[in-house]
């Protein structure tokens, strides 16, 4: 079995399949410490018991049955010398689990194994490893050996422990820990000399070893009982007396096992305070410290264990922690607010932290306090990003409720500004709280306020808020500026053409008056409504201006329309025609040849031209009436035009006074022609005294028809036509065919009779002489 344990390397394979029976070779031949124990502890489920484990070792010669022994004490399965070969089987050293206990029991090589003068270098080695690395160390010998000095390893011994004070010695002594218990066993004990006499022996020459070892001027008055405790026992012959040996073992058991047993071995002071997980790593320290002898203090080297432990666990811990954090990391950065995700940090922060201490705190304290403190900084930048991202979408979330809310608040007419803002800031306030106090579950009362601050992003919100308020302020302004000046429009449009149209000479005053009414009616009710906005007086003053301005200006365009060119024109010839054509009491004039046509021309065509001087300007006649604006700009930021009020008083200019009094007045000779013709054309009608000249002169002719019998016969036959029209009711629509035909016919005659007349009066128009009197003989040529 031992040449199997060599060509395996470092592990040999159990013999009934149990993982909890397998042993494992932990310094090899060529003093190898094995990587595989931290795996074969875990194997053996020892990995999480804490300090719930005891580690026990052998020391003495080769094939003094000490692999015996431990086999029957804690059930190993280490290999014993074959009885017919006797060879030596333990090389290096080896670990196995005590069946049913949680105790790693150690083989260790016989001393006395190597040849002589091979390198002993390594029985001195594995005895100060088993020696620093146990709670109990069973120094196993034959009774024969006892008293003898080099016979049971006393030189050896000697050895180790002047090693073992130089270079583990020079701990602060506590007689609570930090110490080991050597357990002699004497073997082959035959009875004769008794327990206590051989421990005696065995004592006195512990104890003359210790004082003879040279101890380092440091640690001069250090005692054997400041390290060690010394326990001795016996076991009767194995093969001589089976049975005895047998019980003894059992006895001996008992102590390894039975915590009520006054004896009991594995006592509280003599753990190595080591957890289990960390065994592996700390025997392979204590291992590489022995190999290169170097000097060190145990506490270091449990320091140096819980830094590696430590970092190990923590490690663990951040990973699994890592994923967990990783799943939110994506949503966040796409702008969601996850839910509850205050708790969920909070939790897998406690998850990573409680996992941490589960196996940590085991560890020196002051390295698992500091580790513990390096894992929450860790934790905590992980989630920074995650709690900082949550804020600014919460942030923004928040925003956007806040503008949907103010504009639906603010849809249809009947809403008070002011307290749609002041309700939904509440709200946004009340939302981003809730928010906050949730994702701020993850701040633990140790963390300091500034870690999970929200403040600079409730500023940065504040501020938003405030902008978009202001927006929405003066948005609001211009809606009811806008309102206002349809208002204002609406209100004065018709009035304003009536006016205008009617253009009496206090045409300014009252259009002015109309004007300055609705304007102070719009601007008590811009009052009125804006006293909700929490505007500033200043931006009152401001919006008042703008609305007087905008409402002077939509006076000013309703003017523009009426008295552009051709309504204007319109306006004139219709005033003139109302004097021209019509009389006083609006009955229509039919010019006679009498008829002064001249002087109602000019009296209606003065009249007429008198209005364009008066649409020229507004100027009302009653100068308190008047309506003044200041020119300079209403605000600094406006780019508006360049606005100068007494320019906007200028109707029309002179040049386009002088160009409309030109139409005008081409279009008032016009009607004066027409006027003419009428009187014309009443003068070519046929007198009534011809009819009477034709009786005379068509007598004779009649007669001749009468006393000529075949005119007369035709005369009869005419009568008798129309007696048998008349009979049968033909009268009527005859006539109305007599009629029509006659008056398409006159109206021939007439058209030609007029165009006869007319060529010579209009190839000779002449705009300069229209202010002379204009002769009848002129027309009649
Ligand atoms: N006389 C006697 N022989 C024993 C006793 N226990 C074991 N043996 C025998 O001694 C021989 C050596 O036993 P091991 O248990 O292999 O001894 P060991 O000290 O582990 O040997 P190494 O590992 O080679 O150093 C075996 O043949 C055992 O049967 C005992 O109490 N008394």
């Amino acid at each position: 079995m031992a040449m199997e344990a060599l060509v395996n390397g470092h592990s040999s394979p159990n013999r009934d399949g149990n993982p909890k029976s397998e042993r494992l070779q932990i310094v090899n031949d060529e003093k190898r410490f094995t990587p595989e124990l931290s795996a074969q502890i875990e194997r053996w489920g020892l990995r999480d018991v804490g300090f719930d484990y005891n580690v026990v070792a052998v020391f003495g010669s080769q094939s003094t049955g000490k692999s015996t022994l431990l086999n029957r004490l804690f059930g190993t399965t280490f290999d014993v010398m074959n009885e017919s070969n006797r060879q030596q089987t333990t090389k290096g050293i080896w670990m196995c689990r005590g069946q049913g206990m949680n105790v790693m029991v150690m083989d260790v090589e016989g001393t006395d194994g190597r040849e002589r003068g091979e390198d002993q270098d390594f029985e001195r080695k594995s005895a100060l490893f088993s020696l620093a690395s146990s709670e109990v160390l069973i120094i196993n010998l034959w009774e024969h050996q006892v008293g003898l000095y080099q016979g049971a390893n006393m030189g050896l011994l000697k050895t180790v422990f002047e090693v073992n004070l130089g270079l583990f010695g020079k701990r602060t002594l506590d007689v609570t820990t930090g110490r080991t218990l050597l357990l002699f066993v004497i073997r082959d004990h035959l009875g004769v000399t008794p327990l206590s006499n051989l421990s005696r022996t065995l004592q006195a020459d512990v104890t003359k070893i210790w004082d003879s070892i040279s101890k380092p001027e440091d640690l001069q008055d250090r005692k054997l009982e400041d390290y060690f405790d010394l326990a001795f026992t016996t076991l009767p012959h194995k093969i001589l007396t089976a049975d005895k040996f047998e019980e003894g073992v059992a006895d001996l058991r008992k102590r390894f096992t039975d915590k009520e047993n006054p004896d009991f071995v594995f006592k509280p002071i003599y753990h190595k305070r080591i957890p289990a997980d960390g065994v592996a790593h700390y025997m392979e320290g204590i291992w590489e410290q022995v190999q290169s002898n170097k000097d060190l203090d145990l506490p270091t080297q449990q320091e140096l264990l819980a830094q590696f432990r430590c970092d190990e666990i923590a490690n663990v811990a951040l990973e699994q922690f890592s994923i967990q954090a990783r799943s939110q990391k994506r949503p966040i950065e796409i702008g969601n607010v996850v839910d509850g995700l205050g708790a969920m940090m909070r939790s897998w922060k406690d998850q990573a932290l409680t996992q941490f201490d589960r196996e940590a705190s085991r560890y020196h304290k002051g390295v698992y306090h500091k580790k513990r403190n390096d894992l929450t900084g860790q934790l905590n930048s992980i989630l920074s990003p995650l709690f900082l991202g949550q804020l600014k979408n919460i942030h923004k979330s928040v925003l956007i409720k806040f503008k949907e809310e103010l504009r639906d608040g603010v849809r249809g007419d009947n809403y008070n500004y002011g307290e749609v803002v002041s309700q939904a800031r509440e709200r946004l306030e009340k939302r981003f709280q809730e928010a906050v106090l949730e994702v701020r579950k993850v701040r633990e009362d140790s963390d300091s306020e500034e870690q999970w601050s929200w403040r600079e992003e409730e500023e940065l919100l504040r501020a938003e808020v405030e902008a978009v308020a202001t927006q929405m302020r003066s948005d609001e302004t211009k809606k009811m500026l806008n309102q206002s000046e349809r208002n204002i429009r609406k209100g004065i449009s018709d009035p304003v053409e009536l006016y205008l149209t009617e253009a009496k000479p206090d045409m300014w005053d009252k259009v002015l008056t109309l004007f300055q009414g609705t304007l102070e009616k719009a601007e008590s009710t811009y009052i009125s409504k804006a006293k909700s906005f929490d505007c500033t007086d200043a931006e009152n003053t401001l919006a008042l201006a703008v609305l007087r301005r905008r409402a002077w200006l939509a006076l000013r365009s309703k003017i523009d329309e009426q008295i552009a060119d051709t309504a204007l024109i319109g306006k004139l010839r219709a005033r003139f025609e109302d004097k021209f054509r019509y009389d006083e009491n609006g009955v229509p004039r039919v010019w006679k040849p009498g008829d002064d046509i001249d002087s109602a021309f000019r009296q209606a065509r003065d009249d007429t031209l008198e209005l364009i001087s008066l649409y020229a300007s507004i100027t009302p006649k009653d100068p308190s009436i008047s309506f003044t604006l200041p020119s300079e700009p209403v605000s600094s930021s406006s780019d508006e035009d360049e606005f100068d009020f007494s320019s906007t008083l200028h109707v029309l200019s002179p040049t386009k006074a002088a160009d409309i009094t030109t139409r005008f007045r081409r279009d008032a000779d016009a009607f004066f022609v027409e006027a003419k013709r009428s009187t014309v054309s009443s003068v070519a009608q046929i007198p009534v005294w011809m009819y009477a000249v034709l009786v005379v002169l068509g007598w004779n002719e009649a007669m001749a028809i009468l006393f000529n019998p075949l005119y007369f016969v035709l005369v009869i036959g005419a009568l008798s036509v129309m007696y048998i029209i008349f009979q049968l009711n033909l009268s009527g629509p005859l006539y109305q065919v007599t009629i029509t035909v006659t008056d398409e016919i006159r109206r021939q005659i007439t058209k030609r009779l007029r165009e006869h007349f007319s060529e010579p009066a209009l190839a000779a128009p002449n705009s300069n002489s229209r202010d002379k009197d204009i002769k009848e003989e002129d027309f009649v040529q």
